[in-house]
């Protein structure tokens, strides 16, 4: 199987875990900012969550030093650009990334700006590539409450024209899902769509909750459904796609080698699971990766890679006009 030229889809891919390194020297130069190193490598380095990375926590201190360089319109912008571009290099036909609004405020961007940016560089993208996108806006579940409505409240201007998604990010505590319960319902009354981060880090009750209590039309990675009865059956039985990220999940720790990654056993017994990046830079990886680990790993045939490319396709946020041009490509 040539995985660089196979089309492909990632429906799990964070703004600010895929940042160029060269993009970051740049931005800093431009912006005046002093970094930790001039060097590419090093810049490079600190980037990469570490294969030794303890948990999900560490794996998140990755995302200071690029959220540091995205507190204006043109760096978001471009590095949205930027995003899709490499992505459609490496023929990924639809991406939906997704980010935390809330992280780009530091110089006092407005929520439409930070929003607006974003979606003036995909489109950016898809007018120059063969590559089509939606963004998905991420609330960071430690971060204060006050403002999500007003995030909610500024993607709608942009919603099935660019945004298409509510998501929660961030570290994943037992039970979170019981304290975001009006903001989701909030989110599906103005029209979005709704993925959330769960069974990562925690258990499978997690995803049970995403699903029963936020609406859950997707879970991002879900791999604790294992060992969880209810939540698996849950899953299974509402047809919920698992946003699959093999390599993030083994730099977490949430599975100790890919061997051990349920995903195939996912897919064997209909649970639906697609896979994905996560994060390009903080993961340093790429979709041709991370289909060729999951394909070689688990011996995949050329048909069951296309069954999970059409999962993909079936249960992307996408509008029937795209999900139609991504149809055509499969075998
Ligand atoms: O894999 C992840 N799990 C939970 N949160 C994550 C993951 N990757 C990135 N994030 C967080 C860190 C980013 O700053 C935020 C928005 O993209 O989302
Ligand atoms: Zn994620």
């Amino acid at each position: 199987m040539n995985y660089f030229n196979i089309p492909k889809i990632d429906l799990h891919c964070h703004l600010d875990g895929s940042v160029r390194p060269q993009t970051i020297l740049e931005l800093a130069r431009q912006q005046k900012l002093s970094l930790p190193s001039e060097d590419i490598h090093e810049i490079q380095t600190l980037m990469v969550a570490p294969e030794t990375c303890p948990n999900l926590d560490e794996y998140l201190s990755r995302f200071e030093l690029p959220l540091s360089v995205m507190q204006t319109q043109e760096a978001i912008e471009r590095i949205s650009f930027e995003v899709f571009e490499d992505a459609a290099k490496e023929n990924v036909k639809y991406l939906e990334v997704r980010f935390g609004p809330q992280l780009h405020q530091q110089l006092g961007l407005t929520f439409d700006q930070i929003i607006g940016s974003a979606v003036k560089g995909m489109k950016k993208a898809e007018q120059r590539y063969d590559i089509h996108g939606n963004y998905i806006l991420s609330i960071l579940r430690t971060l204060p409450k006050d403002d999500i409505r007003d995030i909610i409240d500024a993607g709608q201007k942009y919603l099935n024209n660019g945004v298409v998604a509510f998501d929660l990010a961030g570290s994943e505590l037992p039970g979170f899902c019981h304290e975001f319960v009006p903001y989701a319902q909030y989110a599906v009354e103005k029209g979005y769509r709704v993925t959330i981060h769960a069974g990562e880090q925690g258990s499978g009750q997690n995803v049970y909750d995403a699903v029963s209590l936020l609406g859950a039309e997707r879970i991002g990675h879900g791999i604790h459904i294992k060992g969880h009865e209810q939540a698996y059956d849950l899953v299974k039985d509402q047809a919920i796609a698992l946003e699959t990220c093999p390599s993030s999940n083994v730099q977490t720790k949430a599975v100790d080698t890919l061997g051990q990654h349920p995903v195939k056993a996912f897919h064997k017994d209909g649970v639906l699971i697609t896979i994905n990046t996560d994060n390009r830079t903080v993961s340093n990886t790429t979709m041709t990766d991370e289909v060729r680990k999951v394909v070689e790993e688990f011996d995949l045939t050329r048909q069951e890679y296309f069954d999970i490319y059409k999962v993909s396709i079936e249960h992307s946020f996408a509008s029937e006009r795209v999900k139609q041009h991504l149809r055509a490509f499969v075998e």
